[in-house]
Protein backbone atom coordinates (compact mmCIF):
# COMPACT_ATOMS: atom_id res chain seq x y z
CA UNK A 1 0.00 0.00 0.00
CA UNK A 2 2.78 2.52 1.29
CA UNK A 3 4.97 1.94 -2.14
CA UNK A 4 1.36 2.37 -4.54
CA UNK A 5 0.59 5.50 -2.37
CA UNK A 6 4.20 7.05 -3.26
CA UNK A 7 3.99 5.19 -6.67
CA UNK A 8 1.06 7.76 -6.98
CA UNK A 9 2.84 10.40 -5.13
CA UNK A 10 5.57 9.88 -7.48
CA UNK A 11 3.69 10.26 -10.81
CA UNK A 12 1.26 13.36 -9.32
CA UNK A 13 4.69 14.94 -8.77
CA UNK A 14 6.32 14.32 -12.28
CA UNK A 15 3.45 15.92 -13.67
CA UNK A 16 3.72 18.55 -11.50
CA UNK A 17 7.25 19.10 -12.15
CA UNK A 18 6.62 18.64 -15.76
CA UNK A 19 4.40 21.30 -15.90
CA UNK A 20 5.91 23.60 -13.53
CA UNK A 21 9.36 23.13 -15.57
CA UNK A 22 7.59 23.74 -18.27
CA UNK A 23 5.54 26.65 -16.66
CA UNK A 24 8.68 28.12 -15.86
CA UNK A 25 10.57 27.75 -19.45
CA UNK A 26 7.10 29.25 -20.93
CA UNK A 27 7.33 32.64 -18.51
CA UNK A 28 11.14 32.55 -19.44
CA UNK A 29 11.02 32.04 -22.59
CA UNK A 30 7.85 34.84 -22.95
CA UNK A 31 9.78 37.13 -20.64
CA UNK A 32 13.01 36.43 -22.66
CA UNK A 33 10.81 37.50 -25.91
CA UNK A 34 9.35 40.70 -23.91
CA UNK A 35 13.24 41.94 -22.93
CA UNK A 36 14.21 41.16 -26.39
CA UNK A 37 11.55 43.26 -27.87
CA UNK A 38 12.08 45.64 -25.70
CA UNK A 39 15.79 45.86 -26.80
CA UNK A 40 14.78 45.76 -30.61
CA UNK A 41 12.15 48.96 -29.95
CA UNK A 42 14.50 51.00 -27.90
CA UNK A 43 17.10 49.88 -30.33
CA UNK A 44 14.94 51.57 -33.43
CA UNK A 45 13.28 54.56 -30.94
CA UNK A 46 16.86 55.91 -30.92
CA UNK A 47 17.23 55.73 -34.06
CA UNK A 48 14.30 56.52 -35.45
CA UNK A 49 14.79 60.18 -33.45
CA UNK A 50 18.12 60.32 -35.05
CA UNK A 51 16.36 59.65 -38.48
CA UNK A 52 13.86 62.10 -37.85
CA UNK A 53 16.12 64.61 -36.76
CA UNK A 54 18.16 64.13 -39.68
CA UNK A 55 15.10 64.66 -41.69
CA UNK A 56 14.17 67.98 -39.89
CA UNK A 57 17.81 69.02 -40.74
CA UNK A 58 17.51 68.00 -44.24
CA UNK A 59 14.06 69.29 -44.55
CA UNK A 60 15.43 72.66 -43.37
CA UNK A 61 18.78 72.50 -45.37
CA UNK A 62 17.16 71.82 -48.41
CA UNK A 63 15.13 75.00 -48.44
CA UNK A 64 17.74 77.16 -47.53
CA UNK A 65 20.67 75.74 -50.03
CA UNK A 66 17.37 75.94 -52.71
CA UNK A 67 17.85 79.47 -52.15
CA UNK A 68 21.22 79.79 -52.64
CA UNK A 69 21.71 76.94 -55.61
CA UNK A 70 19.27 79.02 -57.71
CA UNK A 71 21.52 81.72 -57.57
CA UNK A 72 24.90 79.71 -57.35
CA UNK A 73 24.06 77.51 -60.56
CA UNK A 74 23.91 80.70 -62.95
CA UNK A 75 27.04 82.13 -61.63
CA UNK A 76 29.53 78.79 -61.76
CA UNK A 77 27.86 78.44 -65.56
CA UNK A 78 29.18 82.09 -66.11
CA UNK A 79 32.55 81.41 -64.96
CA UNK A 80 32.90 78.04 -66.53
CA UNK A 81 32.35 79.62 -69.63
CA UNK A 82 33.22 83.52 -68.89
CA UNK A 83 36.32 82.79 -72.11
CA UNK A 84 33.27 81.95 -73.97
CA UNK A 85 33.94 78.15 -74.08
CA UNK A 86 30.94 75.65 -75.28
CA UNK A 87 29.84 74.32 -71.88
CA UNK A 88 30.85 70.56 -73.36
CA UNK A 89 34.39 71.69 -73.39
CA UNK A 90 34.98 72.95 -70.24
CA UNK A 91 38.52 71.42 -69.13
CA UNK A 92 38.81 70.12 -65.96
CA UNK A 93 41.55 72.07 -64.76
CA UNK A 94 38.32 74.89 -65.06
CA UNK A 95 36.40 72.75 -62.94
CA UNK A 96 38.31 72.30 -60.17
CA UNK A 97 39.32 76.04 -60.02
CA UNK A 98 35.70 76.41 -59.64
CA UNK A 99 34.63 73.81 -57.54
CA UNK A 100 37.93 75.50 -54.72
CA UNK A 101 36.17 78.68 -54.76
CA UNK A 102 32.98 77.28 -53.28
CA UNK A 103 34.93 75.60 -50.76
CA UNK A 104 32.17 76.85 -48.01
CA UNK A 105 29.55 73.99 -49.45
CA UNK A 106 32.20 71.57 -48.34
CA UNK A 107 32.66 68.63 -50.46
CA UNK A 108 30.85 70.42 -54.12
CA UNK A 109 31.44 68.44 -57.40
CA UNK A 110 30.57 69.61 -60.73
CA UNK A 111 29.19 68.01 -63.69
CA UNK A 112 29.23 68.22 -67.16
CA UNK A 113 25.90 66.10 -69.11
CA UNK A 114 25.70 65.54 -72.75
CA UNK A 115 22.19 65.54 -74.00
CA UNK A 116 22.13 61.53 -73.38
CA UNK A 117 22.49 62.13 -69.60
CA UNK A 118 25.75 61.04 -69.88
CA UNK A 119 28.64 62.70 -67.79
CA UNK A 120 31.75 63.92 -70.07
CA UNK A 121 33.25 66.20 -67.69
CA UNK A 122 33.52 65.92 -63.79
CA UNK A 123 35.29 66.92 -60.56
CA UNK A 124 34.49 63.27 -59.47
CA UNK A 125 36.20 60.70 -61.75
CA UNK A 126 34.53 57.88 -60.28
CA UNK A 127 31.25 59.34 -62.01
CA UNK A 128 33.04 60.24 -65.38
CA UNK A 129 31.07 58.43 -68.30
CA UNK A 130 28.41 56.77 -66.27
CA UNK A 131 24.72 57.16 -67.69
CA UNK A 132 22.84 59.05 -65.42
CA UNK A 133 19.17 58.23 -67.18
CA UNK A 134 19.62 54.76 -66.68
CA UNK A 135 19.39 55.16 -62.57
CA UNK A 136 15.69 54.78 -62.02
CA UNK A 137 14.23 58.16 -63.75
CA UNK A 138 16.55 60.03 -64.09
CA UNK A 139 15.51 61.45 -67.82
CA UNK A 140 11.94 61.63 -66.51
CA UNK A 141 12.31 63.48 -63.38
CA UNK A 142 15.26 66.15 -64.39
CA UNK A 143 15.39 65.93 -68.27
CA UNK A 144 12.10 66.57 -69.24
CA UNK A 145 11.77 69.06 -66.84
CA UNK A 146 14.54 70.71 -68.23
CA UNK A 147 13.06 71.28 -71.48
CA UNK A 148 10.99 74.37 -70.06
CA UNK A 149 12.75 75.53 -67.54
CA UNK A 150 16.51 76.08 -66.80
CA UNK A 151 17.08 75.17 -63.72
CA UNK A 152 16.10 72.46 -61.78
CA UNK A 153 17.25 71.47 -57.87
CA UNK A 154 16.68 67.87 -56.86
CA UNK A 155 16.18 66.71 -53.07
CA UNK A 156 18.42 65.51 -50.64
CA UNK A 157 18.97 62.18 -52.17
CA UNK A 158 21.51 59.12 -52.39
CA UNK A 159 24.39 59.28 -55.14
CA UNK A 160 23.09 56.33 -57.59
CA UNK A 161 27.17 55.67 -57.79
CA UNK A 162 28.56 56.13 -54.63
CA UNK A 163 24.97 56.13 -52.31
CA UNK A 164 26.42 58.98 -50.35
CA UNK A 165 23.79 61.72 -49.41
CA UNK A 166 23.73 64.24 -51.54
CA UNK A 167 21.80 67.69 -53.07
CA UNK A 168 21.72 67.65 -56.66
CA UNK A 169 21.41 70.90 -58.78
CA UNK A 170 20.40 71.02 -62.67
CA UNK A 171 21.20 74.00 -65.33
CA UNK A 172 20.73 74.74 -68.77
CA UNK A 173 21.43 78.08 -70.16
CA UNK A 174 18.42 77.68 -72.57
CA UNK A 175 15.73 75.53 -72.51
CA UNK A 176 16.99 74.18 -76.23
CA UNK A 177 20.86 73.95 -74.99
CA UNK A 178 22.21 70.28 -75.35
CA UNK A 179 24.74 70.30 -72.41
CA UNK A 180 23.62 70.62 -69.21
CA UNK A 181 25.60 71.80 -65.66
CA UNK A 182 25.26 69.56 -62.64
CA UNK A 183 26.52 70.31 -59.41
CA UNK A 184 26.07 67.76 -56.29
CA UNK A 185 26.68 68.95 -52.46
CA UNK A 186 27.95 66.22 -50.00
CA UNK A 187 25.53 66.73 -47.30
CA UNK A 188 27.43 65.81 -44.23
CA UNK A 189 30.77 67.55 -45.23
CA UNK A 190 28.09 70.48 -46.00
CA UNK A 191 26.70 70.32 -42.86
CA UNK A 192 30.50 70.09 -41.53
CA UNK A 193 31.43 73.49 -42.79
CA UNK A 194 28.29 75.04 -41.96
CA UNK A 195 27.72 73.67 -38.61
CA UNK A 196 30.99 72.27 -36.51
CA UNK A 197 32.29 68.44 -36.67
CA UNK A 198 30.72 67.12 -33.52
CA UNK A 199 27.16 68.27 -34.67
CA UNK A 200 27.50 66.34 -38.29
CA UNK A 201 28.93 63.40 -36.39
CA UNK A 202 25.54 62.16 -35.08
CA UNK A 203 24.33 62.23 -38.58
CA UNK A 204 27.46 60.19 -40.33
CA UNK A 205 26.89 56.68 -41.02
CA UNK A 206 29.28 55.86 -38.77
CA UNK A 207 27.66 57.21 -35.35
CA UNK A 208 24.77 54.61 -35.89
CA UNK A 209 26.98 52.22 -35.32
CA UNK A 210 26.86 53.22 -31.73
CA UNK A 211 23.65 52.23 -31.69
CA UNK A 212 25.16 48.79 -32.30
CA UNK A 213 28.35 49.00 -30.13
CA UNK A 214 25.44 50.18 -26.83
CA UNK A 215 22.68 47.41 -27.47
CA UNK A 216 23.66 43.67 -26.16
CA UNK A 217 22.28 42.07 -28.84
CA UNK A 218 22.58 44.59 -32.05
CA UNK A 219 24.95 43.43 -34.53
CA UNK A 220 24.48 45.43 -37.48
CA UNK A 221 22.21 48.14 -39.02
CA UNK A 222 21.42 49.72 -41.94
CA UNK A 223 19.03 52.41 -43.44
CA UNK A 224 17.71 52.05 -46.94
CA UNK A 225 16.30 55.05 -48.88
CA UNK A 226 14.06 53.65 -51.12
CA UNK A 227 13.66 54.92 -54.55
CA UNK A 228 10.82 53.45 -56.78
CA UNK A 229 12.15 49.57 -56.42
CA UNK A 230 15.38 50.26 -55.29
CA UNK A 231 16.97 50.69 -52.15
CA UNK A 232 20.20 52.65 -51.91
CA UNK A 233 22.25 52.02 -48.30
CA UNK A 234 22.98 54.77 -46.39
CA UNK A 235 25.27 53.25 -44.04
CA UNK A 236 26.63 50.34 -45.73
CA UNK A 237 27.06 52.14 -48.91
CA UNK A 238 26.34 50.32 -51.92
CA UNK A 239 24.53 47.61 -49.66
CA UNK A 240 21.40 46.28 -51.40
CA UNK A 241 17.88 45.09 -49.80
CA UNK A 242 16.37 42.32 -51.92
CA UNK A 243 13.45 43.92 -53.94
CA UNK A 244 10.99 40.93 -51.65
CA UNK A 245 11.84 42.37 -48.72
CA UNK A 246 11.53 46.39 -49.78
CA UNK A 247 8.08 44.99 -51.48
CA UNK A 248 6.68 43.23 -47.57
CA UNK A 249 7.96 45.95 -45.46
CA UNK A 250 6.29 48.29 -47.46
CA UNK A 251 2.95 46.72 -47.55
CA UNK A 252 3.27 45.27 -43.66
CA UNK A 253 5.64 48.17 -42.02
CA UNK A 254 7.46 45.78 -39.54
CA UNK A 255 9.17 42.46 -40.35
CA UNK A 256 10.85 40.02 -38.60
CA UNK A 257 13.50 36.92 -39.62
CA UNK A 258 14.51 34.39 -37.95
CA UNK A 259 17.84 32.55 -38.98
CA UNK A 260 19.28 30.47 -36.10
CA UNK A 261 20.37 33.18 -33.43
CA UNK A 262 20.21 35.84 -35.57
CA UNK A 263 17.07 38.12 -36.01
CA UNK A 264 16.66 40.25 -39.00
CA UNK A 265 14.22 43.12 -37.90
CA UNK A 266 13.24 45.52 -40.86
CA UNK A 267 10.99 48.64 -40.32
CA UNK A 268 9.48 51.29 -41.91
CA UNK A 269 10.67 54.35 -40.59
CA UNK A 270 9.17 56.58 -43.43
CA UNK A 271 7.10 55.96 -45.82
CA UNK A 272 6.46 58.43 -48.67
CA UNK A 273 4.06 58.42 -51.90
CA UNK A 274 6.46 57.30 -54.77
CA UNK A 275 4.66 59.53 -57.07
CA UNK A 276 5.82 62.79 -55.54
CA UNK A 277 9.02 64.04 -56.17
CA UNK A 278 10.36 64.57 -52.88
CA UNK A 279 8.88 61.04 -51.40
CA UNK A 280 11.09 58.71 -50.13
CA UNK A 281 10.98 55.33 -48.41
CA UNK A 282 13.29 54.65 -45.23
CA UNK A 283 13.91 51.46 -44.36
CA UNK A 284 15.68 50.51 -41.45
CA UNK A 285 17.31 46.79 -41.21
CA UNK A 286 18.55 45.82 -37.68
CA UNK A 287 20.33 42.49 -36.83
CA UNK A 288 20.45 40.57 -33.77
CA UNK A 289 22.72 38.10 -32.42
CA UNK A 290 20.90 36.33 -29.77
CA UNK A 291 23.26 33.24 -29.21
CA UNK A 292 23.98 34.46 -24.97
CA UNK A 293 20.63 35.21 -24.96
CA UNK A 294 19.09 31.91 -25.92
CA UNK A 295 21.61 30.61 -23.85
CA UNK A 296 20.96 32.47 -21.03
CA UNK A 297 17.10 31.73 -21.76
CA UNK A 298 18.44 27.87 -22.07
CA UNK A 299 20.15 27.96 -18.85
CA UNK A 300 17.24 29.58 -17.17
CA UNK A 301 15.02 26.90 -18.00
CA UNK A 302 17.35 23.75 -17.28
CA UNK A 303 18.67 25.57 -13.96
CA UNK A 304 14.95 26.25 -12.61
CA UNK A 305 13.77 22.56 -14.32
CA UNK A 306 16.76 21.35 -11.98
CA UNK A 307 15.45 23.25 -9.07
CA UNK A 308 11.90 22.24 -9.35
CA UNK A 309 12.94 18.66 -9.89
CA UNK A 310 15.00 18.68 -6.14
CA UNK A 311 12.08 20.51 -4.52
CA UNK A 312 10.18 17.71 -5.74
CA UNK A 313 12.64 15.18 -4.31
CA UNK A 314 13.11 17.18 -1.02
CA UNK A 315 8.84 17.32 -0.68
CA UNK A 316 8.38 13.81 -1.57
CA UNK A 317 10.96 12.82 0.72
CA UNK A 318 9.22 14.71 3.66
CA UNK A 319 5.58 13.69 2.34
CA UNK A 320 6.98 10.42 2.58
CA UNK A 321 7.83 10.13 5.98
CA UNK A 322 4.90 12.09 7.08
CA UNK A 323 3.11 9.61 5.31
CA UNK A 324 4.54 6.71 6.91
CA UNK A 325 4.29 8.35 10.39
CA UNK A 326 0.88 9.58 10.31
CA UNK A 327 -1.33 7.35 8.20
CA UNK A 328 0.64 4.20 6.94
CA UNK A 329 2.21 3.32 11.31
CA UNK A 330 -1.67 3.69 12.60
CA UNK A 331 -2.90 2.30 9.65
CA UNK A 332 -0.50 -1.24 9.98
CA UNK A 333 -1.55 -0.78 13.97
CA UNK A 334 -5.14 -0.96 13.24
CA UNK A 335 -4.65 -3.88 10.61
CA UNK A 336 -2.88 -5.92 13.23
CA UNK A 337 -5.67 -5.23 15.66
CA UNK A 338 -8.27 -6.02 13.52
CA UNK A 339 -6.60 -9.66 12.99
CA UNK A 340 -6.71 -9.57 17.01
CA UNK A 341 -10.15 -8.89 16.61
CA UNK A 342 -10.57 -11.64 13.82
CA UNK A 343 -9.33 -14.57 16.22
CA UNK A 344 -11.27 -13.26 18.89
CA UNK A 345 -9.10 -10.95 21.00
CA UNK A 346 -11.58 -8.22 22.32
CA UNK A 347 -9.45 -6.61 24.83
CA UNK A 348 -7.46 -4.71 22.64
CA UNK A 349 -4.92 -1.91 24.06
CA UNK A 350 -4.91 0.32 21.06
CA UNK A 351 -1.69 3.39 21.28
CA UNK A 352 -2.55 6.61 21.14
CA UNK A 353 -3.56 7.82 17.46
CA UNK A 354 -3.64 11.26 15.62
CA UNK A 355 -5.95 12.78 14.15
CA UNK A 356 -8.72 11.16 12.37
CA UNK A 357 -7.20 7.60 13.27
CA UNK A 358 -8.30 8.95 16.96
CA UNK A 359 -11.70 9.15 16.17
CA UNK A 360 -11.43 5.87 14.00
CA UNK A 361 -9.48 3.62 16.94
CA UNK A 362 -12.41 5.09 19.10
CA UNK A 363 -15.06 3.53 16.62
CA UNK A 364 -12.55 0.55 16.34
CA UNK A 365 -12.52 -0.49 20.19
CA UNK A 366 -16.62 0.92 19.95
CA UNK A 367 -16.83 -1.64 17.45
CA UNK A 368 -14.71 -3.76 19.31
CA UNK A 369 -16.83 -4.44 22.68
CA UNK A 370 -20.10 -4.24 20.26
CA UNK A 371 -18.93 -7.57 18.39
CA UNK A 372 -17.91 -8.86 22.09
CA UNK A 373 -21.28 -8.20 22.92
CA UNK A 374 -22.77 -9.81 20.03
CA UNK A 375 -20.69 -12.74 20.31
CA UNK A 376 -22.13 -13.35 23.58
CA UNK A 377 -25.51 -13.02 23.19
CA UNK A 378 -25.32 -15.02 20.43
CA UNK A 379 -23.24 -17.54 22.36
CA UNK A 380 -26.04 -17.52 24.66
CA UNK A 381 -29.24 -17.67 22.05
CA UNK A 382 -27.44 -20.38 20.66
CA UNK A 383 -27.37 -22.42 24.68
CA UNK A 384 -30.91 -21.24 24.59
CA UNK A 385 -31.31 -22.81 21.57
CA UNK A 386 -29.86 -26.03 21.91
CA UNK A 387 -31.45 -26.40 25.03
CA UNK A 388 -34.82 -26.27 23.21
CA UNK A 389 -33.84 -28.49 20.14
CA UNK A 390 -33.45 -30.86 22.75
CA UNK A 391 -36.27 -30.71 24.63
CA UNK A 392 -38.21 -30.21 21.48
CA UNK A 393 -36.34 -33.48 19.96
CA UNK A 394 -37.02 -35.36 23.59
CA UNK A 395 -41.08 -34.11 23.16
CA UNK A 396 -40.73 -35.14 19.42
CA UNK A 397 -39.51 -38.80 20.58
CA UNK A 398 -41.88 -38.73 23.45
CA UNK A 399 -44.52 -37.97 20.71
CA UNK A 400 -43.23 -40.24 18.15
CA UNK A 401 -42.93 -43.13 21.17
CA UNK A 402 -46.63 -42.57 21.96
CA UNK A 403 -48.18 -42.71 18.40
CA UNK A 404 -45.86 -45.74 18.06
CA UNK A 405 -47.55 -46.85 21.04
CA UNK A 406 -51.11 -45.37 20.11
CA UNK A 407 -50.38 -47.33 16.92
CA UNK A 408 -49.88 -50.48 18.65
CA UNK A 409 -52.43 -49.95 21.55
CA UNK A 410 -55.91 -51.15 22.03
CA UNK A 411 -57.83 -47.64 22.58
CA UNK A 412 -60.37 -48.92 24.41
CA UNK A 413 -58.75 -51.29 26.89
CA UNK A 414 -54.95 -49.86 26.99
CA UNK A 415 -54.09 -53.59 25.27
CA UNK A 416 -51.97 -54.15 22.88
CA UNK A 417 -53.91 -54.34 19.56
CA UNK A 418 -53.85 -56.70 16.91
CA UNK A 419 -51.10 -55.24 15.10
CA UNK A 420 -48.87 -55.11 18.26
CA UNK A 421 -49.79 -59.01 19.38
CA UNK A 422 -48.46 -60.17 15.37
CA UNK A 423 -44.98 -58.28 15.88
CA UNK A 424 -44.70 -59.68 19.11
CA UNK A 425 -45.70 -63.18 17.42
CA UNK A 426 -42.73 -62.78 14.90
CA UNK A 427 -39.94 -61.51 17.80
CA UNK A 428 -41.47 -64.59 19.92
CA UNK A 429 -41.38 -67.07 17.03
CA UNK A 430 -37.67 -65.98 15.09
CA UNK A 431 -36.47 -66.88 19.24
CA UNK A 432 -34.76 -70.37 20.13
CA UNK A 433 -36.11 -70.01 23.95
CA UNK A 434 -39.64 -69.21 22.93
CA UNK A 435 -40.57 -73.20 22.30
CA UNK A 436 -43.12 -74.38 23.01
CA UNK A 437 -45.34 -71.10 21.92
CA UNK A 438 -48.72 -70.92 22.93
CA UNK A 439 -51.46 -68.80 21.26
CA UNK A 440 -54.63 -68.58 23.06
CA UNK A 441 -57.45 -66.27 21.25
CA UNK A 442 -60.53 -66.11 23.82
CA UNK A 443 -64.37 -64.49 23.02
CA UNK A 444 -66.73 -63.70 25.22
CA UNK A 445 -70.17 -65.29 25.36
CA UNK A 446 -73.02 -64.16 24.28
CA UNK A 447 -71.85 -60.44 24.40
CA UNK A 448 -74.53 -59.05 22.23
CA UNK A 449 -76.53 -59.57 24.86
CA UNK A 450 -74.87 -57.24 26.81
CA UNK A 451 -74.72 -54.68 24.82
CA UNK A 452 -78.34 -54.91 24.14
CA UNK A 453 -79.04 -55.13 27.39
CA UNK A 454 -77.39 -52.18 29.32
CA UNK A 455 -76.11 -50.77 26.40
CA UNK A 456 -73.09 -50.39 24.20
CA UNK A 457 -70.97 -48.46 27.02
CA UNK A 458 -71.57 -50.48 29.88
CA UNK A 459 -70.22 -53.10 26.82
CA UNK A 460 -67.35 -51.15 26.81
CA UNK A 461 -66.71 -51.26 30.85
CA UNK A 462 -66.81 -54.92 30.58
CA UNK A 463 -64.15 -55.42 27.80
CA UNK A 464 -62.11 -53.21 30.01
CA UNK A 465 -62.99 -55.25 32.64
CA UNK A 466 -62.03 -58.33 31.06
CA UNK A 467 -58.71 -56.97 29.47
CA UNK A 468 -58.15 -56.39 33.61
CA UNK A 469 -58.60 -59.64 34.81
CA UNK A 470 -56.43 -61.54 31.64
CA UNK A 471 -53.27 -59.09 32.21
CA UNK A 472 -53.32 -60.07 35.64
CA UNK A 473 -52.27 -63.08 35.72
CA UNK A 474 -49.94 -63.36 32.71
CA UNK A 475 -46.31 -61.58 32.81
CA UNK A 476 -44.09 -60.40 29.62
CA UNK A 477 -42.97 -61.88 27.69
CA UNK A 478 -46.57 -63.54 27.38
CA UNK A 479 -48.43 -60.85 26.03
CA UNK A 480 -52.07 -60.42 26.26
CA UNK A 481 -54.30 -58.39 23.57
CA UNK A 482 -57.61 -57.39 21.76
CA UNK A 483 -57.69 -58.63 18.63
CA UNK A 484 -60.94 -57.09 18.03
CA UNK A 485 -64.63 -56.92 19.29
CA UNK A 486 -65.46 -58.93 22.08
CA UNK A 487 -62.18 -61.16 20.81
CA UNK A 488 -58.80 -61.79 23.05
CA UNK A 489 -55.44 -63.25 22.16
CA UNK A 490 -52.76 -64.88 24.89
CA UNK A 491 -48.90 -65.43 23.22
CA UNK A 492 -47.87 -67.52 25.36
CA UNK A 493 -43.98 -68.75 25.15
CA UNK A 494 -42.49 -71.50 26.34
CA UNK A 495 -45.51 -72.54 27.42
CA UNK A 496 -46.68 -76.64 26.67
CA UNK A 497 -50.67 -76.49 25.23
CA UNK A 498 -52.26 -78.71 28.95
CA UNK A 499 -50.52 -75.75 30.58
CA UNK A 500 -51.68 -73.07 28.73
CA UNK A 501 -55.28 -75.02 28.93
CA UNK A 502 -54.78 -74.72 32.69
CA UNK A 503 -53.66 -71.16 32.56
CA UNK A 504 -56.98 -70.37 30.51
CA UNK A 505 -59.32 -72.26 32.27
CA UNK A 506 -58.17 -70.30 35.13
CA UNK A 507 -58.68 -67.06 33.28
CA UNK A 508 -62.69 -68.86 32.33
CA UNK A 509 -63.35 -69.50 35.84
CA UNK A 510 -61.92 -65.87 36.97
CA UNK A 511 -63.92 -63.94 34.64
CA UNK A 512 -67.39 -65.91 35.31
CA UNK A 513 -66.94 -65.40 38.99
CA UNK A 514 -66.05 -61.97 38.89
CA UNK A 515 -68.62 -59.31 37.64
CA UNK A 516 -68.49 -55.49 36.35
CA UNK A 517 -70.31 -53.00 39.20
CA UNK A 518 -71.62 -50.44 37.96
CA UNK A 519 -73.83 -48.00 40.31
CA UNK A 520 -77.36 -48.23 39.52
CA UNK A 521 -77.32 -51.81 38.10
CA UNK A 522 -77.33 -55.46 39.32
CA UNK A 523 -73.63 -57.33 38.89
CA UNK A 524 -73.23 -58.04 35.55
CA UNK A 525 -71.54 -61.70 34.90
CA UNK A 526 -69.60 -62.64 31.81
CA UNK A 527 -68.37 -66.02 30.44
CA UNK A 528 -65.91 -66.68 27.85
CA UNK A 529 -64.81 -69.48 25.37
CA UNK A 530 -61.09 -69.97 24.74
CA UNK A 531 -59.76 -71.77 21.76
CA UNK A 532 -55.83 -73.17 22.43
CA UNK A 533 -53.18 -73.99 19.87
CA UNK A 534 -49.28 -74.60 20.26
CA UNK A 535 -46.27 -74.52 18.29
CA UNK A 536 -43.47 -76.67 18.86
CA UNK A 537 -39.62 -75.73 17.64
CA UNK A 538 -39.93 -78.24 14.43
CA UNK A 539 -43.04 -77.15 13.55
CA UNK A 540 -41.82 -72.92 13.49
CA UNK A 541 -41.60 -72.97 9.86
CA UNK A 542 -45.40 -73.67 9.11
CA UNK A 543 -45.88 -71.25 12.17
CA UNK A 544 -47.17 -67.89 11.01
CA UNK A 545 -49.70 -65.77 13.35
CA UNK A 546 -52.84 -66.01 10.57
CA UNK A 547 -52.31 -69.71 10.66
CA UNK A 548 -52.13 -69.91 14.45
CA UNK A 549 -55.09 -67.48 14.86
CA UNK A 550 -56.85 -69.35 12.19
CA UNK A 551 -56.49 -72.70 14.49
CA UNK A 552 -57.12 -71.02 17.50
CA UNK A 553 -60.08 -69.80 16.00
CA UNK A 554 -61.40 -73.33 15.13
CA UNK A 555 -60.96 -74.60 19.02
CA UNK A 556 -62.50 -71.49 20.12
CA UNK A 557 -65.04 -72.73 17.42
CA UNK A 558 -65.31 -76.30 19.40
CA UNK A 559 -65.87 -74.54 22.46
CA UNK A 560 -68.74 -72.35 21.32
CA UNK A 561 -70.00 -75.26 19.54
CA UNK A 562 -70.00 -76.90 23.34
CA UNK A 563 -71.98 -75.16 25.23
CA UNK A 564 -69.42 -72.08 25.20
CA UNK A 565 -67.68 -71.04 28.98
CA UNK A 566 -64.82 -73.45 28.21
CA UNK A 567 -61.13 -74.11 26.87
CA UNK A 568 -60.53 -76.29 23.84
CA UNK A 569 -57.38 -77.57 22.69
CA UNK A 570 -56.86 -76.92 19.01
CA UNK A 571 -56.48 -80.77 17.26
CA UNK A 572 -55.68 -81.14 13.72
CA UNK A 573 -58.33 -83.07 11.86
N1 LIG B 1 -69.85 -52.62 23.75
C1 LIG B 1 -69.13 -53.09 22.72
N2 LIG B 1 -69.64 -54.06 21.96
C2 LIG B 1 -68.93 -54.60 20.94
C3 LIG B 1 -67.65 -54.14 20.63
N3 LIG B 1 -67.19 -54.84 19.54
C4 LIG B 1 -68.16 -55.76 19.20
N4 LIG B 1 -69.22 -55.60 20.03
C5 LIG B 1 -70.42 -56.33 20.00
O1 LIG B 1 -70.20 -57.66 20.37
C6 LIG B 1 -71.29 -58.42 19.91
C7 LIG B 1 -70.83 -59.68 19.32
O2 LIG B 1 -71.91 -60.38 19.00
P1 LIG B 1 -71.85 -61.79 18.35
O3 LIG B 1 -70.84 -61.91 17.28
O4 LIG B 1 -73.23 -62.12 17.86
O5 LIG B 1 -71.47 -62.80 19.45
P2 LIG B 1 -72.13 -63.07 20.87
O6 LIG B 1 -73.36 -62.32 21.02
O7 LIG B 1 -71.04 -62.88 21.89
O8 LIG B 1 -72.45 -64.58 20.71
P3 LIG B 1 -71.39 -65.78 20.77
O9 LIG B 1 -70.12 -65.29 20.48
O10 LIG B 1 -71.91 -66.71 19.79
O11 LIG B 1 -71.45 -66.23 22.19
C8 LIG B 1 -72.04 -57.52 18.90
O12 LIG B 1 -73.29 -57.13 19.47
C9 LIG B 1 -71.12 -56.38 18.71
O13 LIG B 1 -71.84 -55.20 18.50
C10 LIG B 1 -67.12 -53.06 21.43
O14 LIG B 1 -66.04 -52.58 21.25
N5 LIG B 1 -67.94 -52.61 22.50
Amino acid sequence: MQQRLFKILLSIGLLLITSLGLGFGYLIHLHTQEFLDAEVASLHQGIQERVTFLDEITQREDTYLDQRLQVLLPNIYRLLTADQTPLAQVSLDRLFLIKNMYAEYGQLDIYILDPHSNIIQTTNPKELGVHLASYGTFRERIFDRLQTQTLYIDRFSTSAVEGSLRKFAFYRPKTSSDYTLEISIDFYSYLEKRYSKEYTELFKPSAFNTFVQTNPFAYYIDLYLVKAHSAFSLIHQNHQMSQENIRKVQALGYLEKQEGNFLKVYQLLKEANPDEILGHTLILETEFNLQNLNRLRNALILGSVLLSLALLVMMLFILRARLHKDFIEPLTQLKSNLEQLSQGHYLLSLPEFKYEFKDIAAAFVQMSHAVQARELALLEARQVLEQRVQERTLALQEAKSYAESLARTDMLTQLPNRRYLEEHFEYLIRDQNTYPLTLVIFDLDFFKKVNDTYGHHLGDQVLIHVGNLGSSLIQAPAMLGRLGGEEFVILLPNMHKQAAWILMDELRIHVSQTPVYVSGQPPIYVTLSAGVVTVTQKEKTQASFKHLLRCADEALYQAKASGRNCVRLYTPN
